[in-house]
């Protein structure tokens, strides 16, 4: 068996009495797109952000590659690979997309992105090119963020953070707020990334057609606890995740 590119092993974080995340293990394997999800206030973003080095847990250990990363910042898991998008844009909306996509460029100064093509503009601005045409933008290349729909926003967000060439990706909700035409294509072009570049995704998600269609396997959290594990149509049978989101009104 592989070593998994991440390892979340015991994780536990409270708020005063509230135990958001309860003892959570699970392993991600290269290549794997991950669904985590679960009825509002299930622990999804307390894990996430535990993962990223956002929160400090009270007990438990992550790995990336076999190597423990507790404790570090996110700039420094930026640096090993790993990055992340979030449920609020991070786009900058008087900067044109290119503009956007080279400044993540640049803020991964140092990552494998440089490594590859030289820290200077020229290769910056070839790599964002390469990414604005992965996303089908080429058309909005010079056109400012802030007038973009919503989706094609989150499409700049994504190649922003792609442009470190992470091997790991945790997305937060990608496909809040997007609407059916953008969100097939940002699933169909995660799909097309994840293949063409083997890089790993773990997916906070609360639309289920999005989650089930994009992922290759689904972990469920309820009350802080991974409740279930398995395929997409492992998860949708399973009776104790239809409880849980019954349960929880979700
Ligand atoms: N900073 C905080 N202070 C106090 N309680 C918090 C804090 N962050 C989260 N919680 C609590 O921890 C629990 C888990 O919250 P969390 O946001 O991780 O859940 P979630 O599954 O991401 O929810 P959602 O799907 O609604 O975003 C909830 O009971 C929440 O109220």
């Amino acid at each position: 068996m592989n070593m998994p590119i991440l390892s979340v092993r015991n994780i536990e974080k409270s708020f005063g009495g509230i135990r958001a995340v309860r003892d959570v293990s699970f392993d991600v394997q290269k290549g794997e797109i991950l669904g985590l999800i679960g009825p509002n206030g299930s622990g999804k973003s307390t894990l996430f952000n535990c993962i990223l080095g956002q929160l400090k847990p009270e007990r438990g250990e992550v790995e990336v590659q076999g190597r423990n990363v507790s404790g570090l910042r996110a700039s420094q898991l930026n640096k090993l690979g790993v990055g992340r998008t979030f449920q609020q844009l991070s786009v900058f909306p008087k900067m044109s997309v290119l503009d956007n996509i080279i400044l993540a460029g640049q803020e991964h100064h140092g990552s494998m992105l440089s490594r590859l093509f030289g820290p200077g503009d020229a290769g910056l601005t070839e790599a964002a090119e390469r990414l604005i045409s992965f996303f089908r933008l080429d058309h909005l290349r010079d056109t400012l963020a802030g007038s973009l729909s919503y989706g094609q926003q989150k499409l700049v967000d994504a190649a922003m953070a792609f442009m470190a060439g992470p091997s790991l990706v945790l997305l937060d909700e990608p496909a809040g707020g997007v609407n059916l035409t953008m969100l097939a294509h940002l699933k169909e072009r995660l799909v097309a990334y994840n293949a063409e570049h083997g890089t790993t995704f773990v997916v906070i998600e609360h639309n289920m057609e999005f989650v089930m269609s994009l992922c290759t396997r689904v972990i469920v959290l309820a009350e802080g606890e991974v409740i279930a594990e398995g395929t997409p149509a492992e998860i949708r049978a399973n009776p104790q995740v239809i409880d849980a989101y019954l349960g929880g009104g979700a």
